[in-house]
């Protein structure tokens, strides 16, 4: 028999990229179920041991955000279990030392995840307990976008179409979780474990104390979004990304919020549904090109280029202030990525899977549907991607979106003196040879 502390068996509800309790489907659902429940994160080893940064931004925040759940909780004499492992030991872990009848939690589209909660599954139904999942992190999952002829989408527009053409109340309104709050397992009941959540330090990271963005955006932001998300020297686009990365925010009242304010910032966060089904659906773009015959095109990847290109040293001030951005404060503005990734891919001829590891990296908003789909669109080699011939110009790009060299100079403040980098190679001479190499690999 197994060590039993409570009385009747509660539910877990596993967080992993829904860190709220507010509108949360698999919270929702767990609360609603009628036992005790008990909400449970794993600090993935098999992911936090591989990053390379001691001081990763991303491992801060997830830290910060659930020393808040454990506050929100207490407040309501209930706890979280927090604890650093592999997900498989720390959950076999947790069901032997209480009784438990069933695990829910929000479905996950990377191919790591799938393979992960497959295995916990199997581990859980051994004993007896039930895996629940659910659609949290997207509006529209699966097979609910299908072309006419049933099949996922991968061209955006038509796909965005089908996607705004389908919302409705249903899709977008919360799950009234505070409801059911009275449902939290209390700590009282539950005997003596171990709640303890683990330090930075417990874990080998350490914090950079800097401070993230709101989990918010106003509605005037949004109403001018059109007219200044472009600009990179504007604050004009919403830097939720991280919220929406690990569910500090609800994409459901942030749709609802963008029907009312903004169709343009309706559509970008249909692009990131649409990359999740993307991913979803055509896993293998993880490490290879969509579409298979941009699979071997001759990169050049030199080593001096790539440091170069990520230390922000190329002479090509867009690109450098992008780099620097980055590097500095872990986000970068979306118009600027485009230019450095086409830079990296098409000028430099690095692969774009050595520039999307740099950008995992980096991005305090990395997330791998969106940042893979996206390095794809600029190589040329994604689903309804940019033609290989088309080749941003980094000059114009700047001239036209930083026309006064605001946003160069915040970042690149030697860019007017003879300490400024020369251009690592020449626009026309990188642009051709770009053009020629894809023309050659793809035999057009
Ligand atoms: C090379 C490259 C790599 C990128 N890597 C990532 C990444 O790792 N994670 C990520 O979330 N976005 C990525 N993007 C998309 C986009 O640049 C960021 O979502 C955006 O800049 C984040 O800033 P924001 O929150 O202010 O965006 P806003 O303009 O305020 O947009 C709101 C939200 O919509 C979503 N969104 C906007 N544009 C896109 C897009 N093109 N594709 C998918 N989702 C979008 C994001 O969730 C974003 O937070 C990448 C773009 C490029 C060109």
């Amino acid at each position: 028999m197994k060590p039993s502390v409570t009385a009747h068996p509660i539910s877990l509800v596993w967080l992993r990229r829904d860190l709220r309790l507010h509108d949360n489907a698999a919270l929702y659902y767990a609360l609603k179920s009628g036992r005790p429940v008990l909400p449970v994160f794993v600090y993935d080893r098999l992911i936090l041991d591989q990053l390379e940064d001691r001081d990763d931004r991303r491992v801060e925040f997830i830290h910060r955000e659930i020393q808040t759940l454990q506050d929100q909780l207490s407040e309501m004499g209930s706890t979280i279990i927090a604890r650093y492992g592999r997900p498989i030991d720390v959950l076999k872990q947790i069901v032997e030392e209480l009784t438990v009848a069933d695990v829910y939690t929000n479905y996950d589209y990377e191919v790591y995840a799938k393979e992960r909660d497959a295995v916990v599954k199997a581990m859980l139904a051994e004993q007896g307990i039930g895996f629940h999942t659910f659609k949290d992190q997207v509006i529209f999952d699966r097979d609910e976008v299908l072309t006419g002829g049933g099949k996922p989408y991968t061209v955006f527009t038509p796909y965005s179409r089908n996607w705004i053409g389908k919302l409705n109340d249903f899709y977008v309104k919360s799950y009234p979780t505070e409801t059911y709050f009275a449902n939290f397992a209390k700590t009282a009941d539950l005997g003596d474990h171990d709640y303890t959540i683990p330090t930075l330090a417990d874990m080998n990271f350490r914090p950079k104390g800097e401070s993230y963005p709101v989990p918010t955006v106003n509605d005037d932001l949004l109403r001018t979004y059109e007219e200044t998300r472009n600009y990179p020297a504007q604050a004009g686009t919403s830097e939720l990304g991280i919220h929406l990365r690990f569910g500090t925010i609800s994409i459901r009242d942030l749709v609802r919020q963008a029907q009312a304010t903004s169709e343009r910032f309706l559509t970008e966060l249909a692009w990131r549904d649409f990359y999740f089904q993307i991913l979803d659906h055509f896993p293998h773009v993880e490490k290879h090109a969509f579409r298979r015959e941009y699979e071997d095109i001759p990169f050049l990847n030199r080593p001096d280029d790539i440091e170069r290109w990520q230390n922000g040293e190329t002479g090509y001030p867009i690109v450098d202030a992008g780099m620097r951005q980055l590097n500095e404060t872990g986000w970068m503005h979306n118009r600027v990525r485009l230019v450095v990734a086409s830079f990296c891919v098409k000028h430099l001829l690095i692969d774009w899977r050595i520039g999307e590891a740099y950008f995992a990296r980096k991005l305090r908003d990395y997330d791998l549907a969106a940042n893979n789909g996206n390095w794809q669109w600029i190589a040329g080699t994604g689903n309804d991607a940019a033609p290989y011939f088309r080749v941003f110009n980094p000059a114009e790009q700047a001239r036209k979106f930083d026309p006064k060299g605001e946003y160069i100079r915040r970042w690149v403040p030697e860019f007017d003196s003879l300490r400024y980098s020369q251009p690592i190679v020449d626009h026309p001479m990188a642009r051709q040879r770009a053009i020629d190499t894809y023309k050659k690999a793809l035999n057009r």
